[in-house]
Parts: C-alpha cells; sequence; structure tokens
C-alpha cells in the first residue's frame, strides 16, 4: 500500500526545501504548484479560462501569463482570489489524483504530496498524514521578502490569504519546525522517515 503523506506549511514555509530532502532519497513529489503553473501555459486547460476573466492585463508581450502581475490582483482582492481558486483548483486536484493512481498502480512505498492549500481545499482526507513545515511569523515574513524581492505589504498580502500557520499546525499528523538551518530540517525530516517507518 502506497503511503500518500500531504505536505504543507504557509507561503516560504520550507515546503520546497523539504521536497528537495526528500528528492534526494529517491521519495516521489506530487508538486501542486507545479501542477498549477503546467495547466496555465499557453494552450494548456486553464490558460484560456484564467485569460477570458482576468484580461490580457495579464499577459506578458509573448502571451504567457504574468504571474507576478496576477499575484498582485488576487492576492489584494479576495473575490478575484476565490474565482482564481475556482478556474484553477479543480484541474490540478484531478492532475493530484492522476498522479497519485499511477504512485498507487506501481506500488511505490511512500509519496509526498506538496499542496500548499490542503487543508483550505479539503485535501487531507486523501492523505494517510499530514506533514506541516512551520516557523514563526517573523521568519516567515523574513523569508518571503528576501526570496521574492517582496515588499512588506506585498508579502503580508500573500502570507493573509492563507489560513494561519498556527491553524495548520494543529490540523497535522505531523509538525516539523523550519527555524534553524537546512541541515537542522533535513535531519528532523530524516526522523520523520524513521518514525514513518518508510
Ligand atoms: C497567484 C499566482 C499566479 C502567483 O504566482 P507565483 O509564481 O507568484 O507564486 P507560486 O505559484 O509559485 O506560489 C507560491 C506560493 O503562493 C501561495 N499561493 C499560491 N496560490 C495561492 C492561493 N490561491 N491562495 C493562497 N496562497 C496561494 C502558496 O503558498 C504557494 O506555494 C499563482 O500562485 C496561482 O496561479 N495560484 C492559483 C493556483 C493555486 O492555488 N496554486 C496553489 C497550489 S494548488
Ligand atoms: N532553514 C532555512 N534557513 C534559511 N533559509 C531557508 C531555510 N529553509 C528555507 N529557506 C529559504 O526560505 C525561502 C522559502 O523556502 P521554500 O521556497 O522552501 O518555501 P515554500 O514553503 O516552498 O514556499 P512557497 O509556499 O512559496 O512554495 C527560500 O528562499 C529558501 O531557500
Amino acid at each position: 500500500m502506497t503511503y500518500f503523506l500531504g505536505l504543507t506549511g504557509g507561503i516560504a514555509s520550507g515546503k520546497s526545501t523539504a521536497d528537495d530532502f526528500f528528492k534526494k532519497k529517491n521519495i516521489p513529489i506530487i508538486d501542486s504548484d507545479l501542477i498549477a503553473h503546467k495547466i496555465m501555459e499557453v494552450g494548456q486547460a486553464g490558460y484560456q479560462a484564467v485569460v477570458d476573466y482576468f484580461g490580457s492585463k495579464i499577459l506578458t508581450d509573448n502571451q504567457t501569463i504574468n504571474r507576478r502581475k496576477l499575484g498582485e490582483i488576487v492576492f489584494n482582492d479576495q473575490a478575484k482570489l476565490k474565482k482564481l481558486n475556482s478556474l484553477t483548483h479543480p484541474l490540478v486536484h484531478q492532475e493530484i489524483k492522476r498522479q497519485m493512481e499511477q504512485y498507487r498502480l506501481n506500488q511505490e512505498k511512500l509519496v509526498v504530496i506538496d499542496v500548499p492549500l490542503l487543508f483550505e481545499s479539503g485535501f487531507e482526507s486523501l492523505c494517510d498524514g499530514v506533514l506541516v513545515i512551520s516557523i514563526s511569523p517573523e521568519l516567515q515574513l523574513k523569508r518571503l521578502m528576501k526570496r521574492n524581492n517582496f515588499t512588506e505589504k506585498e508579502a503580508l498580502s500573500r502570507i493573509n490569504n492563507q489560513m494561519p500557520l498556527s491553524e495548520k499546525e494543529k490540523r497535522a499528523t505531523y509538525v516539523v519546525a523550519n527555524t534553524g538551518t537546512i541541515n537542522d530540517l533535513e535531519k528532523r525530516l530524516s526522523d520523520l522517515l524513521q518514525k514513518i517507518g518508510r
């Protein structure tokens, strides 16, 4: 039986950094951010729906979706974010489920499903356990501003559009803090793999 470990956390809490560790251990990852990007590539199912709704102002000169611009719009307007979610999430969930089925058929022992909005979209019912990567609000803001070159306002608008990390920790099966070095994180994840027994 495949064990599906949901992986979530807050924006910039360290999910992709955790994914890098699992990849090094040859554990397959289903990456929903990547899937969301793919379905919005030119010609893909999500592209036309998003462009029809938001208009050509979200396009770059070569007709691809300018995610920074789209992000600026939706993270400052909850109704538009809700709309974007309604256009993209069914397609993302469909692709996640397709990949899960493949891994199940291949009798993979452990698969990590990285879903930033796992609890928000009720995805935990499809997972055998949920790992939350947590950090303090101060560190989250600092890392997000640095990684995306965001102002404090830009970073806070993204953080505040997600369920509070403290609430995600309460709902988690496992919580791993990413407050130290990346080495510390890897050590904690290694201990977790022992605990899960895979
Ligand atoms: C708004 C968009 C264009 C911003 O693109 P950008 O390249 O700046 O960010 P990226 O996609 O890499 O996401 C970075 C992080 O933002 C957060 N985030 C992304 N989408 C959302 C959302 N709908 N609600 C809250 N937080 C979100 C997540 O923590 C995610 O890990 C993009 O995130 C998007 O299309 N989102 C809608 C699809 C979605 O919900 N994706 C999340 C996985 S299902
Ligand atoms: N332990 C750490 N020490 C220092 N920097 C870190 C640590 N862990 C992650 N980072 C950095 O913090 C930033 C956010 O981490 P990461 O991209 O893994 O977060 P994420 O949860 O995947 O973000 P998103 O929600 O946007 O997908 C990155 O620039 C990463 O290199």
